[in-house]
């Protein structure tokens, strides 16, 4: 069965690319330009470029030619999506939804799951989350993915229909622990970032990272999550590769503040909005997220690095 990609940014592509081995792929492009630019060049040159698009990936942007298929993968940022959702509700209404970012919404505190199912009742909803860089998925390199989905059966047919030579899904049904886990990360990937960016070494960051994994795990939980999903690659998995490589955009966010330099804010940078929302939503469920805290101030720039670290160490001494 075919399925499309809605949002041609770098991981839409790259899934359509990944995904045309198993059969034709429709790419939809929401910008005009974009699309004859993709088509005459057959590159994703705005934002991924160097990878050539397959054969059996076609590019459109007429959206009801790429709603045909019943599988449709959402691949916008977190803060896009209720409004790639409300704009073209008729044409997505029914489907098979396959959320593809990681946050959570800005205004409601919600991840991509409670959004679809909020403004689309009507679709089956789905996560694809962990830990994958677009660029290392074009390229064919082996990645391990989570797909999530309340509907067991579901979740089979689709981890058989999305699997492809280089990634390798595994599934759950635990949604809010594959949403949550993939959301938080990008948070403490901008701390680590911050960390590093100002020369504060590795162990601060293995301490961040850890710390951080707790308040994952707390958050997550209190929303429901099963522990064994945050473990898991779209919470331990995606932790890692994040706060650990400089390809993440999150982890430069954070090197950029450590730096004290600026960062261009056209960059999808999710943990920025998502550590917004998510220190809102653990202030109301008064769950303690010390670094998520931490990371908002610094993004809003209400503490400098040194002040955050300082608070952040002296903190009251607890057990593990
Ligand atoms: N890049 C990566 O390595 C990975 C990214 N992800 C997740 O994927 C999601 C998307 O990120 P990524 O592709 O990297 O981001 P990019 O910045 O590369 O691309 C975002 C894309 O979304 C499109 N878009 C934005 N708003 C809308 C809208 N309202 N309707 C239609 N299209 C829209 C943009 O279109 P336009 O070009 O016209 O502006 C652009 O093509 C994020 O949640 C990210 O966390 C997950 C794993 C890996
Ligand atoms: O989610 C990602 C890796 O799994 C991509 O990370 P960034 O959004 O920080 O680039």
């Amino acid at each position: 069965m075919s399925v499309s990609v809605l949002g041609s940014g770098a991981f839409g592509t790259a899934l359509a690319i990944s995904l045309a081995g198993n059969g034709p792929v429709t790419l939809w492009a929401r910008d005009t330009n974009h699309a004859s630019a993709m088509k005459a060049s057959r590159e994703n040159e705005k934002r991924l470029p160097g990878v050539p698009l397959p054969d059996h990936l076609s590019v459109t942007t007429d959206i009801a030619e790429a709603t045909r298929n019943e599988t449709l993968l959402l691949a916008v940022p977190m803060q896009k999506l209720r409004s790639l959702l409300v704009e073209h509700s008729e044409l997505l209404a029914g489907k098979t939804l396959v959320a593809c970012c990681k946050g959570i919404e800005l205004n409601t505190g919600l991840g991509p799951i409670a959004v679809l199912n909020k403004t689309l009742p009507s679709a089956k909803p789905a996560l694809l989350t962990g830990p994958s860089f677009a660029d290392d998925i074009a390229r064919g390199l082996p990645t391990a993915l989570t797909l999530a989905c309340d509907d067991a059966a579901l979740c089979k047919d689709l981890q058989q229909q999305l699997t492809t030579a280089n990634l390798r899904l595994y599934r759950t049904t635990d949604t809010t622990g594959a949403e949550q886990g993939g959301a938080l990360k990008n948070v403490m990937a901008i701390a680590c970032g911050a960390v590093i960016g100002a020369g504060l070494g590795d162990s601060a960051r293995a301490a961040l990272m850890t710390r951080g994994y707790a308040e994952m795990q707390r958050m997550a939980m209190a929303c429901g999550a099963r522990p064994e999903t945050l473990a898991g690659l779209s919470g331990f998995g995606d932790l890692t590769l994040t706060c650990s490589s400089d390809l993440s955009r999150n982890y430069r966010l954070g090197l950029a503040i450590g730096r004290g330099e600026t960062f261009d804010p056209s960059v999808t940078v999710e943990g920025a909005a998502t550590a917004r929302a998510a220190a809102a939503k653990a202030d109301e469920m008064k769950i303690d997220t010390p670094i998520t805290q931490t990371v908002t101030n610094l993004v809003d720039q209400r503490l400098t690095i040194g002040e955050a670290v300082a608070l952040l160490m002296k903190r009251p001494l607890k057990e593990e």
